[in-house]
């Protein structure tokens, strides 16, 4: 690969060209960035990273071999309407646009072409992402190479179907602000029962660190995990008792079932719009 375009360089795409330039996995100037109108932004970018910004989608996409959409679910028909003319057979897009399907995006382009969506998460800064792909049967075997190499770089990857990605964004795109939540609830609690705001964020960090990695190397089950904390009669079973009451265990589900709901209607609310669009012009 010898050119990357990112089509929006928000937080996502920050997060994937963090990930990739740490991992040498492409020279930085080789990564050009085209925003709507944040020019300060690209600059921070050009800065932080080394990629190159770009002030018209010509100069962003000309020999591009991929070009990366990482704009929000609505500004999609807007700026791949901008793109579509420097869009060429040869060159595969890859969308990390929640709820947004492979057809629509060709039918804004106005052809068939090769597409991988993709559904990393912020992490990936940090090479910690857990990204999901589908592809579509256009998309070559080397192309399909070079995304598995983008994105194992910035994390673990896995395959899914198209329509199972609904579900891997409510549970790992949105996933890391879940987690971000709780941090704030210990964090606050620690500080309100008598400990240092230092000590406060040190100790929850390390136990959400130490946790995680539980999970990931014991080949105990969360629940199992969760037994071997809960002493009968002691500290845990009183604290999780509160959080039975309050149904957090529900709530946590039906959160990750509201988001992945809210990329689906995403992507309906677009599709819908698509189709009026092209009801008038007809
Ligand atoms: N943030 C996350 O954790 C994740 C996000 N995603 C997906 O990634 C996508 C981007 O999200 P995120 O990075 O958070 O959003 P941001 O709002 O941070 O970034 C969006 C960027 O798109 C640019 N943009 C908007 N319209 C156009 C256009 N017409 N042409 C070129 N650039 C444009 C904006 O530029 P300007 O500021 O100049 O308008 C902005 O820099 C979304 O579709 C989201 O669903 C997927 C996984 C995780
Ligand atoms: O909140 C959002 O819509 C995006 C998609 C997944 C994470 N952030």
């Amino acid at each position: 690969m010898n050119k990357l375009a990112f089509i929006g360089g928000g937080s996502m795409a920050e997060a994937i060209i963090s990930g990739i330039t740490a991992k040498g996995i492409l020279n930085p100037p080789h990564i050009y960035v085209i925003n709507k109108s944040d020019r300060d932004r690209l600059e921070f970018l050009q800065k932080e990273f080394g990629i190159t910004p770009a002030r018209r989608m010509e100069e962003l996409l000309t020999q591009a071999d991929i070009a990366v959409l990482a704009v929000k679910p609505k500004d999609v028909i807007s700026a791949l309407s901008a793109a579509k003319d420097c869009i060429t057979d040869n060159m595969l897009i890859i969308s990390v646009a929640a709820g947004v399907s492979m057809a629509c995006i060709e039918k804004i382009i106005g052809r068939k072409t090769a597409i991988i969506r993709a559904m990393p998460n912020t992490s990936a800064a940090i090479g910690k992402s857990a990204t999901a792909i589908a592809v579509n049967e256009l998309v070559s075997e080397q192309q399909l190479s070079a995304v598995m190499n983008i994105f194992q770089s910035i994390g673990l990857v896995a395959i899914v179907e198209e329509q199972q990605l609904d579900a891997v964004t409510g549970l790992s795109g949105s996933g890391p602000a879940y987690i971000y939540y709780l941090a704030e609830a210990m964090m606050k609690s620690a500080q309100e029962i008598g400990l240092e705001d230092h000590t406060a964020k040190e100790l929850t960090i390390q136990t959400l660190i130490g946790a995680a990695e539980m999970l990931q190397t014991s080949s105990k089950s969360p629940q199992l995990l969760r037994k071997e904390v809960t002493s009968p009669g002691g500290t845990t079973e009183a604290g999780i008792k509160v959080l039975d009451q309050l149904g957090v265990y529900d709530a946590v589900i039906s959160c990750i079932k509201e988001a992945s709901r809210q990329s689906k209607e995403l992507g309906e609310n677009l599709s819908e719009q698509i189709h009026s669009q092209s009801a008038r012009l007809d």
